[in-house]
């Protein structure tokens, strides 16, 4: 089953897995407006849709995962223009970060700009062998200004961050591994499939627990100690009387599969 949002993103279900695919092969997804707007309002719906437990985003673009912002469209753009294409681009960009089940970028080609900020708005990267990956703004006279700045040091520290924003420099797949910029690297081709994979034994876990899980990982990080184990103890305590928890033990005691309830 799928589901298309406007010309250039599609979603489709696996199961419990649902796929984001960025559709604008001709342009090597080069993020234009109309295209924001559809990432935007696809992850509006995928963020209400209780059978979705884990998400992959994906590109149909051969060459690239995303070259980032449409630098053809942002061209031709008054300033008034690009000050109202940039509410589009943060609604775009929190819909992603803010899904509140694991999200999984599967990523080939180029990830610039913009597009790698995409990815970075996920939980986790799984690239193959011909991703190069990169935050170039500053060649084109702006900075990443869709988290990238506060992503990418999350990922690998300040001084790392810093070296690829300012230094605008492309980075390959086995370097990017190597410097924890994507999370799994495999052959030519791969991505998608090992992304969808990798999806799917981690749907295969309780819905309640993932998204629970998720909420202390994002909103504990960067606090003091004292404070994430607040967090933390929030979300326990928000799935400790669910009937995922209930079904998880009781499927373990009786040595069976649980069939999660989802609430
Ligand atoms: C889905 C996301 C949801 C959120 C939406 C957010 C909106 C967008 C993000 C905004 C966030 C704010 C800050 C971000 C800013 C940016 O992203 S700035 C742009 C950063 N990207 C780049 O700098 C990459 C630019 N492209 C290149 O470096 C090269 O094209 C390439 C990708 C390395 C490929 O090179 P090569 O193989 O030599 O091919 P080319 O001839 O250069 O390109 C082929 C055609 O593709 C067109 N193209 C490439 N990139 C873009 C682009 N970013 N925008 C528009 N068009 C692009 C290129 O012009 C060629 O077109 P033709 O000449 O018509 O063939």
């Amino acid at each position: 089953m799928s589901e298309r949002f406007g010309e250039f993103v599609e979603v489709r279900r696996h199961g419990f897995v649902a796929e984001l695919v960025l559709d604008r092969p001709k342009a090597m997804n080069a993020v234009s407006s109309a295209m924001a707007v559809s990432v935007g309002e696809a992850c509006a719906s995928l963020a209400l849709d209780a059978g979705a437990r884990v998400v992959v985003v994906s590109s149909s673009a051969s060459r690239a995962f995303c070259v980032g912002a449409d630098l053809k469209e942002r061209n031709s753009f008054s300033d008034a223009e690009l000050l109202r294409q940039r509410p589009v681009t943060r609604g775009a960009y929190g819909g992603v970060l803010e899904l509140p089940m694991p999200v999984i970028a599967a990523v080939h080609g180029f990830a610039l700009g913009g597009g790698f900020e995409l990815a970075l708005a996920c939980d986790l990267i799984v690239a193959d062998e011909t991703a190069v990956v990169g935050l170039p703004e500053v060649s084109v006279g702006v900075i990443p200004g869709g988290g990238g700045t506060q992503l990418l040091p999350r990922r690998v520290g300040a001084a790392r961050a810093a070296e690829l924003i300012f230094s605008a420099r492309r980075v390959e797949a086995r370097e990017a591994l190597e410097m924890g910029l994507v999370d799994q690297v495999v052959g030519v081709g791969g991505d998608r499939e090992a992304a969808l994979e990798l999806a799917g034994r981690i749907a295969a876990n309780s819905p309640v627990g993932l998204r629970a899980a998720k909420r202390a990982l994002r909103v504990g990080y960067g606090l003091d100690l004292r404070a994430g184990l607040e967090v933390e103890d929030a979300a326990w305590r928000s799935v400790a009387f669910s009937g995922d928890r209930a079904e998880g033990v009781a499927a373990f005691n009786e040595k069976r599969a649980p069939q999660w309830p989802g609430e």
